[in-house]
């Protein structure tokens, strides 16, 4: 067989965006929001998204997760081209093959952390893995508080339980929208520590939107958007370099 040097990772392509174009709306109001983006994220990598505001991450976020149409080109998750997907099959996929982390947290306010973080694999219909909702509650330091309601818990606590509901699945990518917007500095380091261990100890491959270049420190690199395009690209982020990159950007 035919395979890498031992202790040599091999890098397995998860996601590739090949020319990606969103345009919103038609004629004199039309809005190019992406202008031909073209990217891959391997296995085990963590990507951050920068660019001012308007540049883009969103909608570039939202196109790769399958929540937005693209008006052409192609985005592949694993061997699939979801933009030929119906929205059935494209629900089915995001709920086995993606994880959701998002600024204001989406936890159900009704149900305990323990339901939170059991909801999205119930719904895919899956046993639960309870040596891996073990690792994941106990890694996240959730123990204490599985029956408490997000009104019960901090941002902080509730910020980790939606990572660990989010990795429950084991997806294959796992998308976060400015995690970290809505929390201290310190609970921020918490979750992203957490979002970086899932990559360093789990392959987890974690996609970024972030204004915060501190944030965008933790990532294994970093996507610069400008008007709809990618203008520059940092591999191996420091919060200074981050900081350099956007002030360049910005002008
Ligand atoms: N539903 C929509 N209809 C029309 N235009 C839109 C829509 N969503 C986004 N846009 C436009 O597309 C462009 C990119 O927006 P997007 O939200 O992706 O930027 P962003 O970089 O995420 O911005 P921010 O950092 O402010 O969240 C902007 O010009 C925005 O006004």
């Amino acid at each position: 067989m035919i395979g890498a040097p031992p202790g040599e990772r091999v890098s397995e392509l998860v996601m590739t965006a090949a020319d990606v174009v969103k345009t919103y709306g038609a004629g004199d109001g039309a809005v190019s929001a992406l202008r031909g983006v073209s990217v891959s994220f391997v296995r085990g990598q963590f990507t951050a998204i920068m660019g001012p505001s308007g540049s883009g991450k969103s909608t570039f976020m939202h196109c790769l997760a399958g929540l937005d149409t693209v008006t052409s080109g192609s985005i592949v998750v694993g061997e699939v081209d979801i933009t030929g997907l119906s929205r059935t099959r494209l629900t089915e996929l995001r709920r086995d093959r993606m994880g959701f982390v998002f600024q204001s947290f989406n936890l159900l306010p009704m149900l305990t952390a323990e339901e939170n973080i059991r909801l999205t694999g119930r719904l895919a219909g899956r046993d639960l893995d309870q040596g891996w909702f073990d690792t994941v509650v106990d890694t996240l330091g959730l123990r204490g508080r599985l029956a408490h309601r997000p009104t019960e818990m901090s941002g902080g606590q509730q910020q980790r339980v939606a990572v660990a509901r989010a990795l429950l699945t084991r997806p294959e990518v796992l998308f976060a929208d400015e995690p970290t917007g809505n929390l201290d500095s310190r609970s921020g380091a918490e979750v992203l520590g957490f979002l970086r261990a899932a990559v360093d100890d789990y392959q987890q491959t974690v996609v970024m939107v972030t204004h915060d270049p501190v944030a965008a420190a933790y990532a294994d690199r970093v996507l610069f958007l400008a008007d709809g395009a990618i203008v520059d690209e940092l591999a191996g982020p420091t919060i200074d370099a981050v900081h350099a990159r956007m002030r360049k950007i910005e002008g």
